[in-house]
């Protein structure tokens, strides 16, 4: 054949390849015209109309930082509580702020509701198979061991002992010394300092030393890197690409990888010093011995990576959550002086000096402060640490507001968004009023978890709702007994995009003496 017959069967054989594919993308395009590509349109449900093909995949990406506000604009603008939307490479959402879905998703038909694969899959070098992203028996042996841990007797004696030295720590080598020359100082970086510190003391028995210390950590950073990793994987498709690239172009930076050994380092360096001492015939009461001598789903004890696992998914539960949620609870009291004015009284009232420096003591005085807890609630109902919340549906299903449910489907709530809803919180659901968790009686409101899921419900509750509480009363309680906090003029306060729910750029604030 000649060459002038190769080239023109070549370049008809192309276009008919082109048309063809322009014909099947335009019959797709009009058949999928407001959603993702080969998903189902939901005429039962108000839905967020996207683009053909794509759905709502690029408006989630350029809202990635704003993902709360998102939520919240859309289920205003649909005028519901629950709606659902599309996007390329992510199930089908079914997203609800009723609390009457929430109960249901969360416990009344537990079994059907899963962590899916898309939570397991991205967070799988930094949560491996731990208790956050379980299922199953998996999950259940878990939750078993580490509940033990969990008793009052622990609580009272030596949880409320590890808070109260790590706080005066804190206090001296910090505060004391910001007090003196007047410098203001990022309260929530030194707050996480503090709960690092004190969880890994109390879950691993183990000194990290690093509130005396002026940086930030190495596996604090990469902690950090890796919980971004996860929380971008989530939301945007092209994030592992990006990485990649990123290690291309940067290779001096550490890389994901890099981060994960960073990480890893210090989970096996805690489990072969604790087999070392084990071996010399030390005896521990912690969760990581509980964790050495429990058993796995197939019974038997558990092998370095599943420790690992535990152990990195508690850290993550007690470090940045009770970090975030102190540096949310001062910024409110300062921002509010009549809410600084009730909660010092407060504080002047049951923290006396005798009780300061007891432990026992301080414990059960703390239950007592009603206006405390009531604050606690209030800014975690306005700024849920967990904002956003996810399972998938392993079979189908019908909530109890009507909208049925497919196999598959990713259910999200939304605390933030349920925070802000009049239809659920009244006219004054915006404010911030920690009134509403007081009684006439003068006794704490306890509000339906499905309506204030900032600690879950059900079986999957947080376990560590008390111990939280503690440390965020024991260490609030004492710095604002000790010092006068004020806010650093001019900063712009809001939540950054997270898995958890940090203030961006953190809370700066100066710090004097009371003199009492
Ligand atoms: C104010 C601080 C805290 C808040 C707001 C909080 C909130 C939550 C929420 C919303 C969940 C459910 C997550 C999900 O749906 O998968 C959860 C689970 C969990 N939390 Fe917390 N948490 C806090 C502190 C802690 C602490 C200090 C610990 C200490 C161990 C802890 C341990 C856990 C564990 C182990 C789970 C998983 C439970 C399971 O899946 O069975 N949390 N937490």
């Amino acid at each position: 054949m000649s060459d002038f017959l190769l080239t023109t069967a070549k370049n008809y054989t192309g276009s008919v390849i082109a048309l063809t594919s322009a014909a099947i993308f335009g019959i797709l395009a009009i058949k999928y015209n407001d959603r993702a590509l080969f998903s189902d349109r939901r005429d039962d449900i108000p839905t967020i109309k996207g683009v053909p093909l794509f759905g709502v995949m690029f408006d989630l990406v350029s809202n990635k930082l704003r993902n709360l506000e998102w939520f919240n604009e859309n289920i205003n603008k649909l005028d519901t509580m629950t709606m659902y939307g599309t996007a390329l490479g992510i199930p089908p959402m079914i997203m609800t702020i009723d609390p009457k879905n929430i109960q249901h998703i969360a416990n009344d038909n537990f079994s059907c509701y899963a962590k899916g694969d898309n939570i397991v899959d991205a967070g799988m070098e930094l949560f491996g198979h731990g208790i956050f992203v379980a299922n199953g028996e998996q999950w259940r042996y878990q939750r078993k061991a580490a509940s033990l841990i969990f008793n009052t007797v622990n609580f009272r004696d030596s949880f409320t002992e590890v808070f109260l030295k790590e706080i005066n720590t804190l206090s001296e080598h910090v505060f004391d010394k910001n007090a003196v020359t007047g410098e203001p100082i990022n309260f929530q970086d030194a707050i996480y300092k503090f709960t690092l510190e004190s969880f890994v003391n109390i879950g691993f028995g183990k000194k990290l030393n690093i509130l005396t210390s002026k940086d930030k950590v190495p596996f604090a950073v990469s902690f950090d890197y890796c919980q971004d990793v996860m929380f971008n994987r989530l939301i945007d498709p092209f994030t592992n690409l990006r990485d990649k690239i990123n290690s291309i172009l940067h290779p001096s930076q550490l890389s994901h990888k890099d981060h994960v050994k960073v990480i890893n380092e210090l989970a096996y360096s805690l489990i072969n010093e604790r087999r070392e001492q084990l071996k010399k015939g030390h005896e521990y009461h912690d969760l990581l011995s509980r964790f050495m001598s429990s058993r796995n789903e197939d019974g038997k004890t558990l092998n370095d990576k599943e420790l690992r696992d535990l152990i990195l998914n508690l850290i993550i539960a007690g470090r940045d959550t009770t970090a975030q949620t102190i540096s949310w609870l001062l910024y409110y009291t300062l921002k509010y002086p009549s809410v600084e004015a009730k909660l010092l009284e407060e504080v002047k009232l049951y923290i006396k000096d005798e009780v300061e420096n007891n432990p026992p003591k301080l414990y059960e005085t703390i239950k007592k402060m009603i206006y405390f807890h009531a604050v606690l609630h209030e800014t975690l109902r306005l700024d849920p640490i967990i904002g956003n919340n996810a399972r998938t549906a392993v079979r189908d299903d019908v909530f109890p507001d009507g909208t049925r449910v497919r196999k598959g489907d990713l259910v999200l709530w939304n605390p933030y968004s349920m925070a802000r809803s009049e239809k659920i919180w009244g006219p004054d659901a915006n404010e911030f009023k920690p009134e509403r968790w007081v009684l006439a009686s003068g006794d704490l409101h306890r509000e339906a978890p499905s309506k204030w899921p900032a600690f879950h419900l059900g079986p999957r509750v947080c376990l560590g709702q008390s111990l939280a509480t503690l440390e965020v009363l024991v260490a609030l309680g004492l710095l604002l007994k000790r010092y006068k906090f004020s806010l650093v003029p001019g900063q712009n306060i809001t939540h950054t995009a997270s898995l958890t729910h940090p203030i961006k750029d953190g809370l700066h604030v100066f710090v004097e003496k009371h003199h009492s």
